[in-house]
């Protein structure tokens, strides 16, 4: 279980993508299931398949293009990765979270993290994005960690505080957003709960869930957040609620990705002013705060 990847690895990437591209990415956004169309508001845009940059994984779930797509919002160099990686898809998590030490190499200070989720706190609706405030790493807690094995202290310590793991002032600037784009009545504030998949949830998982105090569950993100918080990133997460996990014996709904896909794009465009504006206003508050 200890990290597959050695500092030269990281090291090689790196060098072979700042040699491909002039941009110098602030900010990173890694696109969930059915979101890669986060990157198409995005200008003087280059566009890498992970398939030809030296050892990227590749993507093999339906809604994940397999892109790295550099290019600028606003004023703000940033990087998309139009899909992520899984460990239902046979990744290590040294693997899955690879890309996130390449763009801290390559001087990302922001990390924006979106994905897809089941609705578990009753009160949510299909639609619904959450801003992440907490997660719960249940892989995590059976030893599955992508900070397992030996430190590397070029990246990080030993032993990471994770209490703050998602920035406080830009969940308080993507409410804020969300509030001037008239989108308030559908912005929450929840935990994310991940789980490695790839079947969804037992009723009797969900229960469980919702008494361990998960407001959404996936099967991602986690391992991106916390090398990233490792690494010195600061850290936002929106969760897009595609579906209402079933908590109930007696509801006849049964999930499946294609619904997952679909929410995405119903909710594409919203999203994508989301997204741009917190990348503006987070590098506006990045030059602030230095
Ligand atoms: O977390 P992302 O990849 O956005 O997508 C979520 O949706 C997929 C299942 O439909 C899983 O990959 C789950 O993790
Ligand atoms: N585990 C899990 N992942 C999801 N991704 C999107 N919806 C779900 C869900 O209901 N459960």
């Amino acid at each position: 279980n200890s990290c597959c990847c050695s500092f030269e690895d990281y090291k090689l990437t790196t060098e072979w993508l700042l040699n491909q591209t002039s941009h110098r990415p602030k900010v990173a956004v890694i696109c969930g299931s059915g979101l890669g169309l986060l990157a198409d508001g995005a200008a003087n845009k280059q566009i890498f398949r992970y398939q030809d940059i030296p050892n990227f994984p590749v993507s093999t779930v339906q809604g994940h293009e397999g892109c790295l797509v550099f290019g600028t919002i606003e004023d703000t160099p940033c990087v998309f990765m139009q899909g992520h990686f899984h460990l239902y898809e046979g990744y290590s998590l040294c693997k899955v979270t690879f890309p996130v030490r390449i763009f801290k190499l390559m001087g990302v200070e922001t990390l924006l993290v979106t994905n897809a989720s089941g609705g578990i706190c009753p009160d949510f609706k299909v639609g619904d994005i959450m801003i992440i405030k907490d997660h719960i790493n249940l892989p995590g807690f059976a030893g599955q960690h992508p900070l397992c094995g030996p430190n590397d202290e070029r990246f990080g310590i030993r032993f990471p505080c994770m209490s703050d793991a998602y920035s406080k002032d830009l969940r308080r600037v993507a409410l804020d957003i969300g509030s001037e784009l008239g989108c308030s009545d559908f912005i929450r504030e929840g935990v994310y709960c991940m789980v490695s998949g790839p079947n969804f949830e037992t009723i009797a998982e969900a229960r469980m869930l919702l008494i361990l105090g998960c407001d959404s569950v996936g099967m991602s993100t986690v391992p991106e957040v916390t090398v990233a918080k490792h690494c010195g990133l600061r850290v936002i997460g929106l969760s897009l609620i595609t579906n209402k996990v079933s908590l109930d014996y007696s509801r006849e709904e049964k999930v499946n990705h294609d619904e997952v896909l679909e929410i995405g794009k119903m909710r594409a465009e919203v999203l994508q002013k989301l997204v741009t504006t917190l990348i503006s206003r987070c590098q506006q508050q990045s030059i602030n705060t230095h």
